[in-house]
């Protein structure tokens, strides 16, 4: 269960003061999946910043299961972050001098694994997304599409407990789009993965349990999805 009450959110100051989130409380129970939609400048990756403890809010509280995460430093955030939870962001966040196999192992190294053992984990998830045979490459020798799929496998490898995702299939044809879904969709109904995704994409939306609108910075729509 994800829980946040009254949570706020202000950047700049004077004129430049933006109000990016007011007082937004709303409950994720586990296993939902979720889309966030909303007009560009609403809130949405500041929400899920603040969900996830990468930004940290002005006011307000937020609850995964017992923990406070407002009340985490920024270790026990780290680790949290770790060992319950999986990103995927549209610029993908890999490391470049790192192969697409090491980037896929590093929640699984970073958790103690061995190097060999977590290879062979980083390459079965690699398989999951369609790029096992390019295992060895870089970032930079491989497109924007099969760089998000690398951040996916990454993103999946540990089994996360909750998923955020931020535009994961903004810079994907439909076809490696629907795909990419599909695996989170799949992760969801095997492992209960909790999915919050922010998208612009109605038919992404349409795919989660659970759609929330939001505009300039509060949820002004937050219903099941219509089948
Ligand atoms: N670091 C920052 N400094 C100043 N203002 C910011 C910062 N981050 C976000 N904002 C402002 O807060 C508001 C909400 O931004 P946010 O990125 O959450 O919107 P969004 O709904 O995700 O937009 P988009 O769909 O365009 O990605 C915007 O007006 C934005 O300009």
């Amino acid at each position: 269960m994800i829980r946040m009450n009254g949570l706020s959110k202000t950047f700049g100051v004077g004129q430049a003061k933006t109000r990016a989130l007011k007082q937004i409380s709303m409950e994720i129970s586990a296993g939902e999946t979720v889309s966030i939609t909303g007009p560009s400048g609403c809130g949405k990756t500041t929400l899920l910043h603040l969900l996830a403890g990468i930004e940290r809010m002005d006011e307000g509280e937020v609850w995964i299961g017992e923990t406070a995460i407002h009340m985490l430093d920024e270790d026990e955030l780290s680790k949290l972050r770790l060992e319950k939870m999986g990103f995927v962001f549209q610029s993908y966040h890999l490391i470049p001098v790192l192969r697409a196999w090491e980037n896929v192992a590093l929640p699984i190294i970073a958790r103690g694994m061995n190097r060999k053992e977590a290879r062979e984990k980083a390459v079965e998830a690699l398989k999951l997304v369609g790029l096992a045979e390019r295992a060895e490459r870089y970032p930079s020798e491989l497109s924007g599409g099969q760089n998000q799929r690398v951040a996916i496998a990454r993103a999946i490898i540990g089994e996360p407990k909750i998923l955020w995702a931020d535009e994961p299939t903004g810079a994907l044809d439909t076809g490696t789009a629907d795909q990419i879904i599909g695996l989170l969709e799949m992760l969801n109904s095997h492992y209960g993965t909790t999915l919050v995704i922010v998208t612009h994409d109605s038919h992404i939306a349409a795919r989660m349990n659970r759609t929330i609108r939001m505009q300039e910075g509060r949820i002004i729509h937050d219903g099941s999805t219509s089948l």
